[in-house]
């Protein structure tokens, strides 16, 4: 759907030249969510502006839909941006007009006849949910509602990219939690492919399906987002990746029952897109017979199943153990024992 081959981006300024986008290639497939993630600086609002077409690469290509927009102006990209819309952090709604009239702004654009354009804006009010807020103006909104008008009005006419720059930075964890449920539901629903910008490994956690890392205007990592989180390579990776892990609490919880540490197994369970349904310990007290203490846990949810870690004290009969430590492998559980008294 979106490819983006070796493409650099160099601002000249009055200090000199600044690449603030090097040498990135990248492949998003239709209906993918993909995540962006860097730290201010990192390139990646230079990136978004090279995706719809706002700024041209110094070098490379950019292809959305099979058309390179990266060699077009004027009448044919306005109509290549058609197809690929916006979300932003500041939600960009337009303060005196109504939800619906916000809405309905990109159709009138578009020319869509009045009667069309009301059945739309309804279905989009819908889909976002909304219904009971059409009259009120913005000011009169909270930011998760803003958002939502924001997204109503980005798919008013039918895009098949929806590009998200930082769209939930201004939001509390609560609120971006239900804004990112609703893009993931939109995602399913209606196939779109979205790319999104961030500098919260927890977006990328919670939606994405892919992920690149930036830093300095390079990827320096990509992959599918459990394999990421599994195994981080670059530093930069690696500090992402315990924004969201919990290990530094996982370490001084371990450091904490190691000193009063005088029977059983100590044991780390590793879940890399495991089903949370599995009712896992609950299982192993019934079925082993053994003591299942519960010492320290950091499980997230991905789009591909739950990934984190859990570390627990076994007691029991050794051989109720061993079978038990037999049986989570069996689940593709990673255990390690840590310590054994
Ligand atoms: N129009 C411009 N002219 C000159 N330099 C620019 C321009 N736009 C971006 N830059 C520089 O390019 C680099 C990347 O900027 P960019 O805004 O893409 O990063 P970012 O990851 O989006 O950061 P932030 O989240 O802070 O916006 C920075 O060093 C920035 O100063």
């Amino acid at each position: 759907m979106i490819e983006l081959k070796n493409i650099s981006k160099l601002y000249k300024t009055k200090n000199g030249e600044i690449t603030a986008v090097k040498d990135v290639s990248l492949t998003i497939q239709q209906g993918e969510i993909f995540g962006i993630i860097g730290y201010s600086g990192a390139g990646k609002s230079t990136m978004i502006r090279l995706l719809n077409g706002l700024e041209k690469p110094s070098s490379g290509k950019v292809l959305v839909g099979g058309q390179e927009i990266s060699s077009i102006s004027g009448g044919k990209l306005r109509a290549a941006r058609q197809k690929i819309s916006m979300i932003f952090q500041h939600f960009n709604l337009l303060w005196s007009r109504t939800v619906e009239e916000n809405i309905a702004f990109p159709l009138e654009i578009a020319g869509v006849k009045k009667e069309e354009r009301t059945k739309r804006v309804n279905e989009l009010i819908e889909l976002v949910g909304l219904s009971g807020r059409e009259k009120s103006y913005p000011s009169q909104l909270s930011g998760g509602q803003k958002q939502r008008v924001g997204i109503a009005r980005a798919l008013a006419n039918n895009p098949e990219v929806l590009l998200c720059d930082e769209a939930t930075s201004a939001l509390d964890p609560e609120t971006t939690d239900q804004i990112l449920e609703l893009l993931l539901d939109i995602n399913k629903r209606l196939g779109l492919t979205i790319v999104l910008i961030t500098h919260e490994m927890h977006v990328i956690r919670k939606i994405c399906h892919r992920v690149a890392v930036m830093e300095a205007g390079s990827v320096v990592e990509q992959g599918e987002v459990l394999q990421v989180f599994q195994n981080p390579q670059a530093p930069i990776t690696k500090n992402f990746v315990m924004q969201v892990s919990g290990k530094k609490e996982a370490k001084e919880s371990i450091e904490q029952i190691l000193e009063h540490f005088t029977s059983g197994k100590l044991v780390k369970l590793t879940f890399i897109g495991t089903k949370s349904e599995q009712p896992i310990i609950s299982h192993l007290i019934k079925e082993f017979d053994i003591e299942v203490n519960i010492v320290h846990g950091s499980i997230s949810q991905t789009t591909k199943g739950s990934y984190g870690n859990l570390i627990i004290q076994l007691n029991g009969k050794d051989s109720k153990v061993e079978e038990a430590l037999l049986h989570l492998e069996s689940l593709e559980i990673q255990t390690e024992v840590i310590e054994h008294a």
